[in-house]
């Protein structure tokens, strides 16, 4: 398949807001790259989702600028365009940034406008988006002939999207699709997508959601404990123990302590989904600040300076058992049996009254809130379903960072002022304010660094960003303003910590925020 097939439909999905006119885009182009065979498929199925195969080519934003003019023909085949950055990708050693810049103006030499066009963005990481991921598993669905939630399922458990569409569309038929989906299973070692949580107001509410109101005898709901550490999946087969963050990346070798728990629990594989938490002399969790700091350096100073306590609230497998459909009562009962001494607290009951003590007492011992969980629910991997619904004290939003201004006085030298977007479904961002509180001085120094990697122009004054930091926000409330975009703004927002755990496709969007807007 040419390159210019691949730029024309990502234009295309661009240039709609309408999500069935995406999908019939994506579907018509799938389909075509699956009559070229599958490594096509694997390919485009990255391209589209905005990803090159690659993980890292060594190009950066920086050296796309200058690139040559594009060609008038299109010519170049999406397995030529994945086979130089291969390339690019392969070079080391001295010499090998001019080798690579070199590699890269041939590349750009040899296409088209709106191909050179993809390829910025595949390189930038700019193209990827949650919500085209999504999409695009529903095209593969349907240019394969197979219901949608049989190909997220496969996914989820997967952790990615190409190896599903290269099993999904090679097959002979639709049927031939479903078994080869179907194979995808639950495999210890391999993470899955982890499941979300939608929010509640308080606690009352989120247990009508799930507990049924009115007449009927109500439901017990689980109200678990919610743990402000970072989430973990950990795998065990005997001695082999793996773990993973909300991400999927592998952080076992930074995390020994969480390794020898695991290895202490009576089972021989396991797969278990939890919160890893730095405590005090008391037991009390310590500032995520903390946690957070820890997980996300590979210092061996600090690593020595704050140990991890894991706590888990599910259970996927165990001793051979798959246990992603069972309900959630019986993945617990096993939960205890297998995991006694790092269980989060829960409790376990239908009245509304008894759901909000729990809440009151574990965020007076300084925990985040609670998780009210559908006794009955499977585990949708991947999925923020209706069966978890968290409730927290206080407003926060996830946001991707925009822009950074120059800090002054006290805080010359340093990017400060940072500007706050909301995610467009549709596309791009919408600005929702600035702040420069909350931060720590650890903080500024490490935006100062992470902000200057990120940075796409610079005015003096402000630096404009490439969006892709998450950060988490608490603030008072929203307002109308004529200033932003969006029409709102928020109240005194402040910085709760950075969040790289989560990739900006996965930050809040302007209606998540519409929707907290009182109606007038
Ligand atoms: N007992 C628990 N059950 C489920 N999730 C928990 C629990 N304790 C802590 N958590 C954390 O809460 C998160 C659930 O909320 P959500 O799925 O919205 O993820 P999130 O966007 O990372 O949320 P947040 O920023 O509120 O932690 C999980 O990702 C997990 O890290």
């Amino acid at each position: 398949m040419l390159l210019d097939d691949v730029a024309d439909a990502s234009a295309r999905v661009a240039a709609t807001r309408s999500r069935l006119a995406k999908r019939a885009v994506l579907v018509d182009v799938l389909r075509r790259a699956a009559a070229d065979g599958p490594d096509d498929v694997a390919i485009v199925s990255r391209y589209l989702g905005g990803e090159l195969r690659q993980r890292r080519t060594g190009l950066g934003w920086r050296s796309l600028t200058g690139m040559p003019l594009p060609a008038d023909a299109p010519s170049l085949t999406v397995g030529e365009v994945d086979a130089a950055f291969a390339h690019m990708a392969g070079l080391s050693g001295s010499g090998s940034s001019t080798a690579r810049l070199e590699a890269a103006r041939a590349l750009f030499a040899a296409a088209t406008e709106r191909e050179q066009h993809l390829l910025r963005g595949l390189v930038s990481g700019e193209l990827r988006q949650g919500a085209l991921d999504a999409l695009l598993l529903d095209a593969v669905a349907e240019a394969a002939g197979v219901p949608a939630d049989v190909v997220r399922r496969a996914a989820m458990l997967a952790g990615e999207t190409e190896a599903v569409a290269v099993a999904a569309l090679g097959a002979s038929s639709p049927s031939a699709a479903r078994t080869a989906l179907d194979a995808f299973t639950l495999t210890v070692g391999r993470p899955v997508r982890p499941m979300l949580a939608q929010s509640a107001p308080d606690v009352p509410t989120a247990v009508a959601q799930l507990a049924g109101t009115g007449d009927a005898p109500a439901v017990p709901v689980v109200v678990d404990t919610k743990l402000d550490g970072i989430r973990i999946q950990v795998h065990r087969d005997g001695d082999e123990v793996r773990v993973y963050t909300r991400s999927l990346d592998d952080v076992t070798a930074r995390v020994p302590e969480i390794v020898a728990a695991v290895r202490a629990l009576p089972a021989h594989t396991l797969v278990l989904d939890g919160e890893a938490l730095a405590l005090d002399a008391e037991g009390r969790p310590r500032p995520f600040q903390e946690t957070a700091s820890r997980s996300a350096t590979r210092d061996a100073d600090l690593a020595a300076s704050a140990t991890l306590t894991p706590f888990f609230f599910d259970v996927l497998h165990v001793d051979g058992h798959d246990l992603l459909d069972a309900p959630l009562r019986e993945r617990l009962a096993v939960l205890d049996r297998v995991a006694a001494p790092h269980v989060v607290q829960r409790v376990v009951t239908s009245d509304p009254a008894v759901a909000a003590g729990h809440f009151r007492s574990v965020v007076a011992a300084g925990q985040e809130g609670v998780v009210v969980k559908a006794a009955d629910a499977p585990y949708e991997a991947g999925r923020r379903g209706a069966a978890w619904v968290k409730v927290k004290p206080r407003h926060t939003l996830d946001l991707v960072v925009l822009a950074v201004e120059r800090g002054s006085g006290r805080r010359a030298g340093t990017l400060s002022n940072i500007h706050l977007g909301a995610r467009d479904p549709a596309g791009g961002f919408v600005m929702l304010g600035k702040t420069f509180k909350g931060m720590t001085d650890e903080m500024l120094a490490w935006q100062t660094r992470r902000f200057r990697e990120l940075e796409v122009a610079d005015d003096g004054w402000t630096v404009t960003l490439r969006p892709e930091q998450v950060v988490e926000i608490a603030f008072d409330g929203l307002q109308r303003s004529t200033r932003y975009p969006g029409g709102l703004a928020l109240r005194f927002a402040r910085v709760l910590r950075y969040r790289d755990d989560k990739s900006a496709a996965e930050a809040d969007t302007i209606d998540t925020v519409r929707a907290l807007v009182a109606p007038t």
